[in-house]
């Protein structure tokens, strides 16, 4: 059969689905080697092509490195993960107390990616009805480099149970400027088969036939 015009060729499709479908949140298997300067490179520009609102790009990359920053961040964690737990009871609190939900110092690399509201001045095109266009292109920008990183061997893992307000003290960010996603990174020893929430038995991978409905909401 003759490939439509544009199409990649077979083995970069499957290079494509083999990051997105073998990406995975990481959190205890990172090696403490050191990414290189150009890898990170790499993953950076890979985010900085995420698309965007009105070409908004209102993302900055904070990299950080600093073992003071990381412990500060990591006890913000330990103070919002101990009420996280008190929300579970029984069983699911002594599961949910089981979990890695953080690889803050085992990692050797952290980075921010913020999103600054004000990028582009007051009127952003295709921003007027829905403000919250700029976190949702800062988000893309967040793929595009987790699934880059898988590309590169890099693992990946986004800790979002910490309070806003500590991360942007923590990290010295103007009022206007947003901590989207707090990520470890780093060389990892394996990539596991199924996200880690599946394997410990917390939640499954929701059958896809249940979510896709036909013109309306519940038409299959
Ligand atoms: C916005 C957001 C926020 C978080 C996450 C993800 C996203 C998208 N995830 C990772 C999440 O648990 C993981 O993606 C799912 O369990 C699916 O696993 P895979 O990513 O496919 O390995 C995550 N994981 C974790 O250990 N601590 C955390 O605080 C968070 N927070």
């Amino acid at each position: 059969m003759t490939q439509p015009n544009h199409c990649f060729s077979d083995a970069e499709r499957r290079g494509l689905y083999r990051a997105i479908y073998e990406r995975r949140d990481v959190r205890s298997q990172f090696l403490p080697d050191r990414t290189p300067p150009d890898v990170l490179a790499r993953l950076l520009e890979a985010a900085h092509h995420a698309p965007s609102v009105g070409f908004m790009q209102p993302w900055d990359f904070i990299v950080i490195e600093s073992c003071e920053v990381r412990e500060t961040v990591l006890s913000m964690f330990e103070q919002e993960n101990q009420k996280a737990a008190g929300r579970f009871e029984g069983e699911r609190q002594e599961r949910y107390r089981s979990l890695k939900l953080q690889g803050i110092m085992e990692s050797p690399l952290n980075l921010c990616i913020t999103c600054d509201r004000d990028r582009g001045g007051p009127h952003v095109l295709g921003r007027n009805s829905i403000v919250d266009t700029d976190l949702f292109s800062t988000c893309l920008a967040v793929q595009n480099l987790w699934l880059a990183a898988r590309a590169e061997g890099i693992g990946v893992g986004w800790v979002s149970i910490l309070e806003q307000a500590q991360l942007s003290t923590a990290l010295n960010l103007p009022e206007h400027v947003y901590p989207l996603a707090y990520l470890c990174l780093g060389y990892v020893s394996e990539f596991l088969d199924q996200p880690e929430l599946e394997a410990k038995g917390w939640r499954s991978r929701l059958p896809l036939h249940e979510l896709v409905h036909r013109d309306t909401w519940g038409n299959r």
